[in-house]
């Protein structure tokens, strides 16, 4: 239904768009809505017009229109009415154009393409003078109060959202339940950039049982999906730009547009998400909501600054998973043998020294094994200092292959090793012992003979502290040595 126009003399419009064939649909579809309807085909001729006559209405047709030398000459056409009524006809993927074309003054707006009944309404009601002038300026101001507390409501969940959250995921969870607050929203996403381009889903809230996962086949590699450039989202991600869409339809994806459609969404808002302006896309956050709205100038704004806000949570979570990443690194340095893997000493003996605590403080045995490549010295000499070095390797290595992730292998010193043994008696100790010297024994060593190990074997005593039970393990070794080495020991009670 086309809204009544009071006035006829109130009726002339201005359609601007390049191409005559989109000017003559225009004309017949809305031409009869003005008592006089101009054409212009460029923005200076539009200008022009505009100087020399009272034009009621100016239609602005963005099709076809696509440098950013065009949205200033838009944004200097809306700023020549002064306040006069501009009806914006803006294609979805240009929609990014919208905050800017109002930040020149006030308009209207309708997302192309748009069929013939819908454009005359939009005219009628552009070109429609309140009855009551009094009431409507009323009604204004409470729909902007209302408009506002929305905003604010979005923006605290937001803020909320965003405040203590260390975990990605947890985060971006909050960010899609808060943005659900806005009235009309019923789904939410947020998608995140990882490693290689990969797109994926990183938190969606649902309140008309959507699925992404599910519409789009996959929740990563988004961008590799055949829906990359028709689903609002996506195309935010890639195209970098704002991306507002009235109707599922207009995607231009019959089968997509049909699985929104089946779960009520009417209209869908992305935003794509930057660590800063003009800094390269970190993801994208997505709004569906039941109903076309038309958004206003403040809420495009809010819309822009809740990304920027979400932005930085994400850059904020990805600087402290890099943090968490090198502190790691550094741990694994400082506390690592270089050549073995094994933990060093320094690190080594502090592990010791907890673990005594421990077994002293819950009563349960702790084992520990000392050992030590026999003949090592003749191995440099005969072999060389490299294939020693490589030796030392592949006897740690499978060491460490026998041992459970409990225990410990420390490397002392040169080519002798401390394995802390937790929850191990001297007996079990023993045992664990014997199989890694029959394992070295037979273990073969690449470009050199295998070696053997002598091993000296201990369980801490109740009140013993890390350096007599070292002194004992120590005697133990020697003694094994004595006994013609590859052989076990046990020390002698503490
Ligand atoms: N390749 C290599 N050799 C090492 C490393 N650390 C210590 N060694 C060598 O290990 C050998 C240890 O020699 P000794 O302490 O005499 O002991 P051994 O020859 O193993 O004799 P026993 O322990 O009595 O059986 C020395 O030749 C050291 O140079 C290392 O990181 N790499």
């Amino acid at each position: 239904m086309v809204p009544d126009i009071d006035s006829h003399a109130r009726r002339v419009g201005l359609f601007l768009n390049l191409a005559g064939e989109r000017r003559g649909e225009f004309q017949s579809a809305c031409g009869e809505l003005f008592n006089r309807l101009l054409l212009a085909e460029t923005f200076d001729g539009a200008q022009g017009m505009l100087a020399r006559e009272t034009v009621d209405l100016l239609v602005l047709d963005l099709e076809g229109h696509e440098d950013h030398g065009d949205l200033l000459s838009a944004a200097n056409l809306v700023r020549a009415r002064h306040g006069a009524p501009v009806l914006v006809l803006c294609p979805y993927s240009k929609t990014s154009w919208l905050p800017e074309l109002m930040g020149a003054g006030p308009l209207s707006y309708r997302i192309s393409p748009i069929l013939s009944d819908e454009l005359q309404q939009a005219v009628g009601a552009a070109l429609a003078v309140p009855l009551d002038a009094a009431a409507n300026a009323q009604q204004q101001l409470l729909d902007k109060e209302k408009e506002l507390r929305d905003l604010l409501t979005v923006q605290r969940s937001v803020q909320r959202a965003l405040t203590g959250m260390d975990e990605l995921q947890l985060m971006a969870s909050q960010i899609c339940v808060a943005l659900c607050s806005f009235p009309g929203v019923r789904h939410t996403a947020l998608f995140h950039m990882k490693e290689r381009g990969n797109l994926r889903l990183e938190a969606q809230e649902s309140r008309n049982h959507l699925d992404l996962v599910q519409l789009l086949g996959r929740g990563d590699n988004l961008l590799q999906t055949p829906q990359h450039d028709a689903f609002p989202p996506l195309l935010a991600v890639s195209s970098g730009d704002l991306v507002l869409l009235d109707a599922p339809e207009k995607g231009g994806d019959p089968m997509l547009a049909m699985g929104l459609h089946d779960c009520g969404v009417r209209m869908v808002l992305a935003m794509p998400l930057r660590s800063e302006p003009g800094g390269p896309v970190l993801g994208a956050v997505s709004m569906m909501f039941d109903r076309p709205l038309q958004f206003s100038r403040e809420q495009f704004s809010c819309f822009g600054s809740l990304a920027q806000f979400i932005s930085f949570g994400l850059a904020m979570s990805e600087l402290k998973h890099q943090n968490d990443a090198l502190a790691g690194q550094l741990t694994q340095i400082t506390t690592t043998d270089a050549l073995t893997g094994a933990v060093n000493r320094r690190h080594g003996e502090n592990a010791l020294d907890n673990e005594i605590r421990r077994a002293r403080r819950y009563g349960i045995p702790l084992g520990v094994i000392s050992f030590d490549i026999d003949n090592f010295r003749s191995v440099n000499d005969i072999y060389g200092y490299p294939c020693g070095d490589q030796a030392l390797r592949t006897v740690a290595h499978t060491v460490q292959s026998r041992l459970r992730t409990s225990d410990t292998l420390v490397r002392m010193r040169g080519e002798e090793f401390l394995i802390i043994a937790t929850h191990t008696s001297a007996i079990d100790a023993l045992k664990l012992a014997e199989k890694l010297r029959e394992t070295i024994a037979s273990t073969e060593l690449p470009g050199c003979d295998a070696v053997t190990i002598s091993l000296g074997v201990a369980q801490a005593g109740p009140e013993e502290g890390a350096s007599t039970l070292l002194e004992r393990l120590d005697a133990a070794l020697h003694r094994a040595k004595r006994a013609g080495r590859n052989c076990v020991e046990l020390a002698m009670a503490s």
